[in-house]
């Protein structure tokens, strides 16, 4: 009778792990619809909550016929709806927000961004303060730190939970790099460090299989500005939305299988980070060990070569500055 009810216990709670509730923030928006096709595909969901200011319900009835396990719900914009697409959450992705028009760069959509992240952030500390929080609303570098500041501002902050999205610099990174090798990008693992915008992104091709390319201006360049490419082709349309899509679905993934008990999961991403916090940097994105309570260890940034010591030297002192934008914003506007 124990043994039969202690079998049944374990049986319910290795099922239990696989069972994932993921929210999208933003669900309706370029990102946010993509996202949610791809997490509706990935069988380590079982629940898809999709909220956003608009739309939410008609993306959910459209992503629902996707004919996967997955049950898929659109929240109606209102703090119940919020609060209820939150609830027992243990990912929570957020792109909400406006994307770049030409000749902007990610911090002139602070003054939109911050306060609609403040908002948002508020809402999972209230309903959700033990999940992961994804951050892919822009500038990363300025919005993360908000989400820091309101959870502290609650007493619920774990910054082994928060996560600014820096994935699709490292998949850019792979796939430039292969275009201009002939090679295949699954083999071209390149690391990238410190922020989300400009010169705060320092890709470190010397720790890569071309430790040559770190002397090629042209392909660190375009690595920093890669987001602008798309922001000039797509001409007024926004920004990057497929491939973030893609990157953001494979930070999840990955956060599912160290959720679920899998070791050894690496990903980068922008978190609060003791590598530069004498320099008064507080947050940093470097290759993240993700485990079943977050952040599991952070790699330090490793050895780097001259270009790079150059590249960082610049990082620095933008990055420190939009990290205090972000922490200043909070204070000055703490809102309701
Ligand atoms: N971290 C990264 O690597 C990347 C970040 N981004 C950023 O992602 C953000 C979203 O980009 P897109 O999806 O292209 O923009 P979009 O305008 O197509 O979609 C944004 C969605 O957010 C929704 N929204 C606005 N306020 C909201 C709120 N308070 N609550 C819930 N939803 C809200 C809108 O209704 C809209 O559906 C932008 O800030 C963009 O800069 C974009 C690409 C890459
Ligand atoms: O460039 C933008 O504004 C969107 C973004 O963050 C990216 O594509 O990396």
């Amino acid at each position: 009778m124990f043994m039969a009810s202690r079998i049944q216990r374990r049986a319910f709670s290795v099922s239990a792990r696989n069972l994932s509730k993921v929210t999208v923030l933003g669900a309706a928006g370029g990102i946010g619809q993509p996202l949610s096709l791809l997490l509706k595909l990935n069988p380590r969901v079982s629940e898809l909550a999709l909220y956003d200011i608009r739309g939410a319900p008609g993306v959910a009835a459209d992503v629902s016929h996707v004919n996967t396990k997955s049950t898929v719900t659109g929240y109606e914009a209102t703090p119940s709806g919020l609060a209820n697409a939150l609830k027992g959450s243990e990912i929570v992705l957020i792109p909400a927000g406006v994307p770049r028009k030409p000749g902007m760069t990610r911090d002139d959509l602070f003054n939109t961004n911050a306060s609609i992240v403040r908002d948002l952030a508020k809402a999972c500390a209230e309903s959700c303060p033990d999940a992961n929080i994804l951050v892919i609303s822009n500038p990363v570098n300025s919005t993360v730190p908000i989400v820091a500041e309101i959870f502290k501002a609650r007493g619920v902050y774990n910054p082994k939970r928060l996560f600014g999205v820096t994935t699709l610099d490292v998949v850019r990174a792979s796939r430039f790099v292969s275009e201009l090798k002939k090679t295949d990008p699954a083999d071209e693992n390149i690391v990238v460090v410190g922020g989300h915008s400009g010169v705060t992104i320092v890709p470190l091709f010397s720790q890569s299989n071309h430790p040559e390319l770190s002397s090629n201006a042209e392909l660190v360049n375009r690595v920093q500005f890669g987001g602008d490419e798309v922001v000039k082709a797509k001409d007024g349309a926004g920004s990057a939305t497929l491939s973030m899509a893609m990157a953001g679905a494979r930070l999840a993934e990955s956060m599912l299988r160290a959720i679920q008990g899998e070791k050894g999961v690496v990903e980068p991403a922008f978190v609060d980070s003791p590598l530069y916090k004498d320099q008064g940097i507080d947050f940093f994105s470097s290759k993240i060990e993700l485990g079943p309570s977050g952040v599991e260890k952070i790699h330090p940034v490793g050895k780097v070569d001259a270009n790079e010591e150059k590249l960082l030297e610049a990082c620095f002192g933008d990055l420190k500055k939009n990290i205090e934008k972000g922490k200043a914003f909070v204070a000055a506007n703490p809102g309701k």
